[in-house]
């Protein structure tokens, strides 16, 4: 699939003036209807076109000598329609989402569950089913969980639900059934979606998510994006290039980030659009599936799969022999360098992001964002072998990284420090 995904990257001084930020050139190639928008410029976010690397280095482009993507723009600056096509995708996602989240609307007005009336008893119906999903998210995202703790009772319940439904579509293609599991199983599984989205869901957890949406203005594209993810996952092992590397993070990570800022909330004092913020989570679901996939290059590998873009693999002397060998050499850690230092770059995106939430939601975001990122850390200290050793962010580590996400949970939107929206 031909694809480039725009995010909404902070003022710039002009619409659609290709403005560079922080190094990062913008694309001067975008659709009009971006061209058209106040304030904001969308900057392809294709960090392997868009300044990564040094200058002079394969894969160092510029605004200034667009070689956007080896399939999608031409010299003379001319987007292929497939192009447009493809980062509209996201880009009305997040947009539909950032409408909303404005109007504090729920997508579609289902009747709310049966078992929804129960929802305050602690015990039975909805009550137990958050607490199942409760239970669920503690024993496979910890940290996470105790970060939850912070959130209000209806918000922590809305995450959990989210979270669950995530953990088990993941689980359909990576879990011990996976080996059965056909597309037309994925199929059923967003049959199901569709009518836990109408009301009507299967089962105990199903039902804490159709409760959840009745609650937050959460729409089901992200939720069947994912699905789309999986369906990918199924039938791929290679991309071709970061392109399509990009558009299979935003399905199966990127969404996560969409589905979470209804229930997280904008806080009331932001100065934020809503779309920075939603670009913002998008990123940081990119940041964290790239340092997922460049921390579990060897294990990928042992089951015949490269997440790596295969291009960049070629420019820098390298083919998927030498992935299987996984042997460390300098063109190997050049080429990791590289990797790492885009998924830093979709952190940082993250980041002015965060804080725009409200005060009592960032504070997992941020414990989440530390901790992953540490991953890339954790790379380096390997010699960049993560062929045959896992990065793993060690127990004290993860313990400091706490208060440290906490004391950055209680800082001001940057919205209202530097004036940015
Ligand atoms: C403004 C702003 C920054 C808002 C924050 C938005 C936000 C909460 C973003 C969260 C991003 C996030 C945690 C993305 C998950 C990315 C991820 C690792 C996805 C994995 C996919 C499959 O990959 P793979 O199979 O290669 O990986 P494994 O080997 O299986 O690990 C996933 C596993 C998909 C399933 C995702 C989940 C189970 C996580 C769902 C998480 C939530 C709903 C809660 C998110 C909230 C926080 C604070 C982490
Ligand atoms: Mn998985």
């Amino acid at each position: 699939m031909a694809t480039t995904v725009t995010l909404l990257l902070g003022a710039a001084s002009s619409p659609g003036d290709g403005a560079a930020r922080d190094g990062v050139q913008c694309s001067r190639m975008l659709p009009r209807r971006r061209q058209q928008r106040p304030r904001w410029v969308l900057c392809s976010l294709k960090y392997g076109c868009l300044g990564v690397g040094e200058p002079g280095e394969a894969g160092t482009r510029s605004a200034a000598s667009p070689v956007y993507s080896s399939l999608t723009v031409s010299p003379g600056g001319e987007a292929a329609v497939a192009v447009v096509s493809s980062e509209q995708k996201v880009y009305d996602v997040v947009v539909k989402q950032a409408a909303l989240l404005k109007r504090q609307l729920r997508p579609q007005q289902a009747a709310p569950p049966a078992v929804a009336r129960e929802l305050d008893a602690p015990r039975g119906g909805l009550g137990e089913a958050y607490a199942r999903c409760g239970e669920i998210c503690e024993e496979y995202a910890k940290t996470f969980y105790l970060g939850t703790l912070l959130m209000t009772e209806e918000r922590r319940r809305a995450i959990w639900a989210i979270y669950v439904w995530c953990r088990r579509t993941d689980e359909l293609v990576d879990g011990p059934n996976a080996s059965h599991i056909t597309p037309q199983a994925l199929d059923r599984w967003e049959r199901r979606l569709e009518d836990l989205f109408a009301g009507r869901p299967y089962d105990m957890l199903d039902a804490a998510l159709s409760d959840t949406i009745t609650k937050f203005p959460i729409d089901i594209q992200p939720f069947k994006d994912m699905i789309d993810g999986m369906r990918t996952d199924l039938k791929k092992a290679r991309y071709k290039n970061f392109d399509e590397l990009y558009m299979y993070c935003y399905y199966v990570a990127g969404t996560v980030g969409l589905m979470s800022v209804p229930v997280m909330g904008i806080a009331p004092e932001s100065k934020a659009t809503a779309e920075s913020v939603y670009g913002a989570a998008l990123a940081l679901g990119l940041a964290n599936q790239l340092t997922n996939i460049l921390r579990d290059v060897g294990e990928d590998a042992r089951r015949g799969r490269i997440y790596l873009p295969q291009d960049e693999l070629a420019e820098a002397g390298l083919s998927d022999e030498d992935i299987f060998k996984g042997v460390v050499t300098d063109k190997w850690r050049k080429f990791m360098k590289r990797q790492i230092k885009r998924a830093r770059m979709f952190f940082e995106e993250a980041e002015r992001g965060v804080t725009e939430l409200r005060k009592e939601s960032r504070w997992p975001v941020w414990a989440s964002l530390l901790l992953y990122r540490q991953i890339l850390d954790e790379i380096e200290a390997n010699d960049y072998n993560n062929f045959t050793k896992r990065a793993y962010v060690g127990k004290a580590k993860k313990v400091l990284a706490l208060p440290v996400a906490y004391g950055k949970s209680l800082l001001l939107p940057s919205s209202l420090r530097n004036n940015q929206t």
